[in-house]
């Protein structure tokens, strides 16, 4: 596999559990190349830092030309600046590789100038530089909440507080920030991290851990953000994956030396426990942060299996009758961009066919005619959980599956605990123009493993017929698909092979 490169500008910590150390740890953890810059040579251990000394200025960016020219980053972490003059030329090669460089590096600045222990790493230039000049070339700035308030000059004790912080920063330069909720003394059970870019707001909540341990938390998030982005992934994704690795670390930290231990850096993040919940507008904790919407009460009718079998999505009455006579029992109608008038009869005529077949029919899209006409399930994506009364579908007892995209969106689905979830799109498609890259085997095996035990999951997207046996062996339970049914040559002979091939001896054929 490719490994993208990630550089990490830092400190160089001797005890090795933060800074350069824990950096390049993170960055193989998450699959990239890591590359290094030393700013400085700290001189510590587990118990205290005993020096900091600033790499000469030749020396710095001498390791900044000899990577430019030959190993250009797709991410770039920035750690320990140990002087403004260091955060200004920094700045300047920063500009010069975006004006340059063909691919434009994804930049975390996480904002370093004060260790754990208390004694300050940089000299007392560094804050306004990084005010005046650095912020303005990052994509994404991480502070803790000592950190916010050094940058903005706003405390953050209170959800209005930390917003207003984030936004001075925003208003500095940062492309976006992200505030970690470890040093907040506020909600006291939820470790709560806070994302904007000035657009949208993400919170992302996990309780705390009483551990001892915790040396280079923040190094390895950026870095972990930084590595999974260069990776391609979306950044909500990357927040998503980043905190699933400290909260993973966190728990196996141990000692090292006679004080705190480093954050153990154990691989990819699987374990759904580690994994943080999506703060949701309605939720007690959401009330709490000033979130407003709804949530629905309870959870939707659960499926009868985990296995939902062959799914085709067709857009005609026709086509549900001719599957449902070949055996399928996993279906949906999906009919785009029609008033409801025009619609209606056909969902009423689809309702009736599943009913009559015993069969797992879903509407998509049209969820009030899908309430009206008692229809078995409804489908929707994820623009529509903004939008449609997901109460009323769950109140009439229809069951509800959610699209979605990403570890972010897969975390926020399950929040409105939905009767099954789809994954998608695993390969292109030439059927719907998609925002989102295709995921691809690996992420769905990935997406399979955190998810399985809690929905039923269904992949879908360019699945072809010869697709189908690799997208089954992840175990998914459940096989969407558009065109390698519609386009056969002989669609009654695939659905037939395609239900033996995913339903094997469970295929319920007439
Ligand atoms: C099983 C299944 N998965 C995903 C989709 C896509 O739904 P959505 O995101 O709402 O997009 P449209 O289908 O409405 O274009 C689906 N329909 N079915
Ligand atoms: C509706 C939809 N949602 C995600 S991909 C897709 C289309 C799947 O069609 P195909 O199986 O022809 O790629
Ligand atoms: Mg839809």
């Amino acid at each position: 596999m490719n490994r993208p490169i990630v550089w990490t500008i830092a400190g160089s910590d001797s005890g090795g559990g933060a800074g350069i150390q824990a950096d390049l740890h993170t960055i193989k953890a998450f699959g990239g190349h890591g590359c290094s810059v030393i700013s400085s040579i700290t001189a510590q251990n587990s118990v205290t830092v005993s020096m900091v000394e600033p790499v000469l200025m030749q020396v710095f960016t001498s390791q900044l030309a000899a990577l430019e020219s030959d190993m250009q980053a797709g991410a770039i972490k920035i750690g320990l600046l140990p002087t403004g003059l260091h955060a200004e030329v920094l700045a300047k090669h920063l500009q010069e590789y975006r004006r340059q460089w063909p691919v434009k590096p994804y930049v975390v600045l996480d904002p370093v100038a004060v260790a754990s222990s208390g004694r300050a790493m940089a000299d007392a230039n560094l804050l306004p530089a990084l005010q005046r000049q650095l912020l303005q070339q990052v994509d994404l700035v991480t502070p803790n909440a000592l950190e916010l308030e050094a940058l903005s000059g706003i405390v953050p004790d209170s959800p209005e507080g930390l917003r207003a912080g984030a936004a001075a920063l925003l208003a500095a330069g940062a492309g976006a920030v992200l505030v970690k909720g470890g040093h907040l003394t506020w909600p006291a059970e939820q470790a709560v991290d806070y994302y904007t870019d000035g657009e949208r707001e993400i919170w992302l909540a996990s309780p705390r851990l009483e551990t001892a341990h915790g040396h280079g938390t923040g190094c390895t998030l950026a870095s972990a953000i930084a590595t999974a982005i260069a990776q391609d992934y979306p950044i909500e994704d990357a927040l998503v994956l980043a905190k699933a690795y400290i909260n993973q670390g966190l728990q196996g930290a141990d000692f090292v030396g006679r004080g705190a231990g480093p954050v153990a850096h154990l691989g990819w993040p699987e374990n759904p426990a580690d994994f943080p919940t999506v703060v949701m507008p309605g939720s007690e904790l959401g009330d709490r942060l000033g979130l407003t919407g709804k949530l629905p009460q309870g959870r939707f009718a659960a499926m009868d299996t985990l296995n939902l079998g062959l799914y085709p999505v067709v857009d005609t009455v026709a086509w549900l009758e001719r599957l449902l006579t070949l055996g399928v029992r996993t279906l949906q109608l999906r009919i785009k961009d029609k008033a409801d008038a025009e619609v209606e009869a056909d969902i009423q005529a689809a309702v009736a066919l599943g009913r009559r077949f015993n069969a797992r029919l879903f509407i998509n899209d049209y969820w009030r005619l899908a309430i009206k006409h008692g229809a078995y399930g409804v489908h929707l994506g994820q623009e529509d959980i903004e939008v449609a009364d997901l109460e009323a579908i769950r109140a009439a007892g229809l069951k509800l599956g959610l699209s979605t995209h990403g570890y972010y969106e897969m975390l926020r689905a399950r929040e409105l605990k939905p009767s099954y979830l789809a994954l998608g799109h695993i390969f292109p498609t030439r059927t719907k123009d998609m925002p989102s890259r295709p995921q691809g085997l690996e992420r769905l095996d990935r997406y399979v493993a955190l998810m399985a035990a809690e929905f039923p999951l269904v992949a879908i997207g360019g699945i072809s017929r010869e697709r189908v046996p690799l997208v089954a062996a992840t175990g998914v339970g459940s096989i969407a698909l558009v065109t390698a049914i519609t386009e056969a040559q002989d669609p009654d002979a695939t659905t037939l092979e395609l239900l033996a091939l995913v339903e094997g001896d469970n295929a319920q054929r007439q």
